[in-house]
């Protein structure tokens, strides 16, 4: 593993409710680079993201985040998430959300700017729960980049966004690894994986099938069917 990974999961195992989620999981991260998690559904991407929180504990194998095991507190400070759903939110409005969100953290952005960037502001007094699905991702980015982070772990950061404010998350995508941070991404279209990352991670039931940069794994063919040759549907 190389020793200035920003996530490096080694052998990671997981078991919940009696299944084996993770089943040696073995990926790494750099610093400032996209790095893309693939997989068909119940491959174990949330629940990876979940490890690298410190949501989900180990059975085995390690995993390191920031230098520090994952969950750990200074990791943790350094660290965005924008999770999958986030159906705790409810009533509050996004700009009430992301004050008290900044009010975590000891360097947060500018709210109005952060809400400005991410096509947030017209929508910005409207309870959460009446948001679209795009609208509520979007204020979920805004939440997960608000402290400044690092580095984030965006899961699914587009899924039923409109073409728009897909290429707006794009573009701001890469503004955040060109300005330093570090971003992991799951996601299922393939296009996206190839437009954006540095380096591709594909897994199938609980451990990496295939990885490599873009131009690696398509040298021969799409990245969809280099996906679609080393998984499989899950059970
Ligand atoms: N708390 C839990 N208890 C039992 N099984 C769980 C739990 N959480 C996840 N699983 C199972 O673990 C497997 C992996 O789930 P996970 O959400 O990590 O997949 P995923 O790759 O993110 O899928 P998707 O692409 O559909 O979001 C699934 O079979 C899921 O049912």
């Amino acid at each position: 593993m190389p020793a200035a990974a920003a996530l490096a999961l080694d052998g990671v195992e997981v078991t919940l409710g009696g299944r084996r989620v993770l089943d040696g999981l073995t990926f790494t991260a750099a610093p400032g680079a996209i790095t893309a998690l693939l997989g068909p559904n119940g491959a174990g991407k949330t629940t990876t993201i979940r490890v690298l929180t410190g949501l989900v504990p180990v059975d085995g194998g390690t995993a390191q985040v920031l230098g520090r095991p994952a969950g750990h507190p200074d990791a943790l400070a350094r660290l965005g998430l924008m999770p999958q759903a986030t159906g705790a939110w409810s009533s509050i409005r996004p700009l009430e959300l992301l004050r008290y969100l900044a009010g975590l953290y000891a360097r947060p952005h500018d709210v109005h700017a952060l809400a400005e960037a991410l096509g947030i502001t017209s929508f910005a007094r409207t309870p959460y729960r009446r948001l679209s699905g795009g609208q509520q991702q979007a204020v979920n980015l805004a939440g997960a980049l608000v402290g400044r982070p690092e580095f984030v772990l965006l899961d699914e950061p587009t899924a039923g966004m409109d073409p728009h404010a897909r290429r707006r998350t794009w573009g701001l995508v890469r503004q955040l690894a060109d300005a330093g941070v570090g971003v992991l991404l799951t996601t299922h279209a393939m296009d996206e994986a190839a437009q954006l990352a540095d380096h591709v991670w594909i897994m199938d039931a609980g451990r990496i099938a295939i990885d490599g940069t873009v131009a690696e794994l398509t040298a021969t063919e799409s990245l969809e069917d280099v996906f679609l040759r080393h998984t499989g549907a899950q059970a």
